[in-house]
């Protein structure tokens, strides 16, 4: 895990504080690259986190240290990992009620103390607002007080005061090669606006700029918060049940596999586990989003972070704290944050020319009219300044990843992952999705029907289907174990057991090679005949799927079996129609049950369709524009990599969340269009964001060099613009893709709410 201070590859981590914004992990990122021996780099502004490689001496780990800290952040080394089971004082029994006290270190992976955010005017940030805005204030008091000698001084001494901290970053960035920075134009503008006589707006330019930053800081801790509170739903401490019986109060960072643990009703659960004794209603949201409890008992599963709603419960501890569901959830989401979307690196690389071709663009003014026109020096000068000031890219900069955090946290809560921003870019425009049946459109636990003797007694085909299916875990054949069981039928013995992929269970009996295959390849082997054609083909049109039960040459029997189609695949079908968006039905199954199924669901159907057909059909489909298959993530994990945009649903096992480009936690087909929704409001949000910050820069721009606006317009602009960008994105924090439901006659109105 992480936490230690080095690993044994040379990674070394420390945790950041100040960064604001992707620029800011740029401009750190670039400072730290060109330090000999370092490789590897990562920064992080979400996890607030720095990771490099470091090879030989010829670069100190201060050494780094200290050149962030020149940047104007603050910087500090991973401790050592917190010690393992740390009892605590045994009275000290807070294992937690439902409002426990938050705990973000407890099961934040980094396995360090997160640094509670620090209010606004206790960073450095902040204090420069303060410090100026009073010098400010009292210069402006003075001049109408006693005009005269003593407020140009007090604004000169206000801009000073501001622009110290911030020359200081500037030369910081520039020795490190970045001569183009935010605060570089800060810093020119500030001086020259000094030369030229222009103290009380420079001092209000110097002011506006620290107000700006804080702005965008208290955005980004909003972002990181909102991640972060997922994990603070989790109790900080467990009661373990000891081998005498007793119980006493633990860490819950500390617990380990194996541990067993005492949660009272109203508790939340301390760790992933299983119930080991007791019966109650458990609340899943932390973890899926859904609130309504669902009881569990012995043998069941429990998330960490899920309210423990009826009856005390006694659950073995199955995942180490940094493992467990909602640790993978938060990792996941904050990984995405990092995740550029490709209208994302496009603001990147429009900013890296942005900012040099403004700076040309007022050399230019500054010398050209004076030149040629003989114009005064000193206006075109001020205009040259102002302009600088509209070279800022601050608001553009935030303008994609502050909706894309507001949008990935917002889905988060309601069980929607989105593995980052070319995910959102790519969802948005899907027109086709592809379900897989299978588990995903059916509830994915199949029941025998029927158990038809062909050749004998129905039980007799049963118990050989049962002796096949012994070596299989595909769902047919845990319902088909199930039935026997049902029924007091016993197995007939069976060895080596082979899986036909797509076709069935081959496996050795006493009298020789017995099969339980789709009807397709019994077919194929030329085992069926007209008679069970006809039975099956009349099953099949009812929507089971069937077995064939059958060795050497002699066909025994079928067993039908059905797996109900989730409640809300209907409706999911009708929403998306709604989004226009088509939904298709990929499957293994044979095309009479298939379209059967379909038909009910009103979707169109491919079926008889083989592992490498499915990711064949998926190419196919994707020819039609954006494609999302949505399946289980664990056998069809090749046609979620095929599909445009992959997504698994579920929350139970760990390839579901990995593999996939997102999940649906909720296991609800309906979840398909909100995640649709979702990522189509997040568009809409990310083009209204970049035109209102391009949009106002080039006002601006021309405003300034006409003379229409001068200084202090220029960063209120850029400021403003990124205030207003950052409140859109919050929007969506409060964006219910749900509510669009409603309004599902018509995509252009879930667009943007
Ligand atoms: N263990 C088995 N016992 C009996 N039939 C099987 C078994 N495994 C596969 N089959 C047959 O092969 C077909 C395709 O199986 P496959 O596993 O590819 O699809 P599936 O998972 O059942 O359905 P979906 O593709 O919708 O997820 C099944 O419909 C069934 O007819
Ligand atoms: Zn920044």
């Amino acid at each position: 895990m992480a936490g230690h201070e080095t690993d044994p590859a040379g990674t070394l981590s420390w945790s950041l504080g100040g960064m604001d914004c992707a620029a800011c992990a740029a401009k750190i990122k670039g400072a730290v690259e060109r330090l000999p021996g370092v490789s590897s780099i990562n920064v992080s502004v979400m996890s607030e986190r720095l990771t490099l490689r470091l090879d030989g001496t010829d670069t100190a780990p201060e050494t780094i240290e200290r050149t962030v800290k020149g940047l104007g952040y603050t910087i500090a080394r991973h401790g050592p990992a917190p010690g393992k089971k740390a009892f605590v004082l045994p009275g000290d029994a807070t294992s937690g009620p439902a409002t426990a006290e938050p705990s973000p270190a407890g099961t934040h992976h980094h396995g360090m103390e997160t640094p509670a955010a620090t209010p606004w005017h206790g960073t450095s940030k902040g204090r420069l607002v303060l410090v100026t805005g009073a010098l400010l204030a009292l210069a402006w008091l003075l001049h109408f007080v006693v005009p005269g000698e003593i407020a140009p001084w007090l604004f000169a001494a206000a801009c000073l005061v501001g622009l110290v901290p911030i020359a200081r970053r500037a030369f910081a960035a520039l020795r490190s090669g970045q001569p183009f920075t935010i605060e570089g134009l800060m810093t020119i503008a500030g001086v020259g606006a000094l030369l030229i006589g222009a103290a009380e707006e420079a001092a209000l330019v110097i002011f506006l700029f620290a107000v700006g930053e804080v702005l965008e800081g208290v955005a980004a801790n909003q972002a990181r918060a909102s991640i972060r509170a997922l994990g603070a739903l989790v109790p900080r401490t467990a009661l373990i049940v000891l081998a005498t019986g007793e119980t006493r109060t633990v860490d819950a960072a500390g617990l380990s596999i194996g541990d067993r643990v005492l949660i009272r009703p109203g508790d939340r659960i301390p760790a992933d586990g299983v119930i080991a004794e007791g019966v109650s209603g458990i609340d899943e949201s932390p973890v899926t989003g859904e609130s309504v409890p669902k009881t569990r008992g012995v043998g069941d599963e429990v998330f960490a972070g899920s309210i423990n709603t009826e009856a005390a419960l006694t659950v073995r501890v199955t995942k180490a704290a940094e493992d467990n569901t909602i640790a993978r959830i938060i990792r996941l989401v904050e990984e995405a944050q990092e995740a550029r979307a490709p209208t994302e690196r496009f603001i990147d690389r429009f900013s890296r020319w942005y900012m040099p071709a403004i700076v040309g663009l007022a050399i230019f003014v500054a010398v050209l009219p004076p030149l040629v026109a003989a114009e005064p020096w000193g206006v075109w000068i001020y205009r040259a300044l102002a302009l600088l000031l509209i070279g800022c890219p601050c608001a553009l900069v935030i303008s994609v990843p502050a909706s894309i955090a507001s949008a990935l946290s917002s889905g988060a809560r309601r069980g929607l992952l989105m593995k980052g921003g070319a995910v959102i870019e790519a969802t948005a425009t899907t027109t086709t999705v592809a379900f897989d049946k299978t588990g995903t459109l059916t509830v994915g636990r199949p029941q025998v029907t029927d158990v038809e003797g062909l050749a004998g007694g129905a039980d007799a085909v049963l118990a050989l289907a049962a002796g096949v299916e012994a070596g299989s875990s595909h769902p047919l054949a845990t319902a088909i174990l199930a039935e026997a069981a049902r029924r007091g039928v016993a197995a007939v013995p069976a060895t080596g057991a082979r899986v036909l992929p797509g076709r069935g269970v081959e496996a050795r009996t006493a009298l020789g090679l017995a099969y339980v295959t789709s009807p397709r390849h019994a077919g194929e082997l030329g085992l069926l005949d007209a008679a069970a054609e006809a039975r099956i083909g009349t099953l099949e049109a009812e929507g089971k799927t069937i077995a064939v039960v059958m060795d050497g040459e002699t066909l025994h029997g079928v067993i039908a079996l059905r797996d109900e189609p989730r409640e809300d695949a209907a409706a999911a079908v009708i929403e998306l129609r709604g989004l226009g968006v088509r939904a298709v039905m990929l499957t293994g199954d044979n095309r009479r049950t298939a379209e059967a199924i379909a038909g009910t669901l009103g979707m169109e159907s491919e079926a008889e369709l083989l592992p490498d057909d499915k990711v064949a059909a998926i190419r196919r489909l994707s020819g039609a524009g954006g494609l999302m298959m949505i399946g289980d993530g664990i056998n069809d994990a090749p046609a979620l990599a095929a599909a445009t945009v992959g997504i698994a649903m579920g929350s139970g096992t760990d390839v579901a969340l990995e593999t996939a480009d997102g999940a649906l936690l909720r296991n609800r087909v309906t979840d398909a269009a909100a995640l649709i929704r979702l990522a189509r409001a997040t568009m809409g949000n990310i083009r209204q964001n970049i035109a209102v910050a391009l949009g106002l820069k080039a006002v601006f721009l021309v405003t300034t060099v006409a003379g229409f606006t001068g200084l202090w317009i220029a960063i209120l602009a850029d400021t403003g613009a990124t205030v207003l960008v950052t409140l859109n994105a919050l929007r969506l924090l409060r964006f219910d893709p749900e509510r669009g439901r409603r309004a599902a006659s018509g995509h252009a109105a879930s667009m943007d709410r």
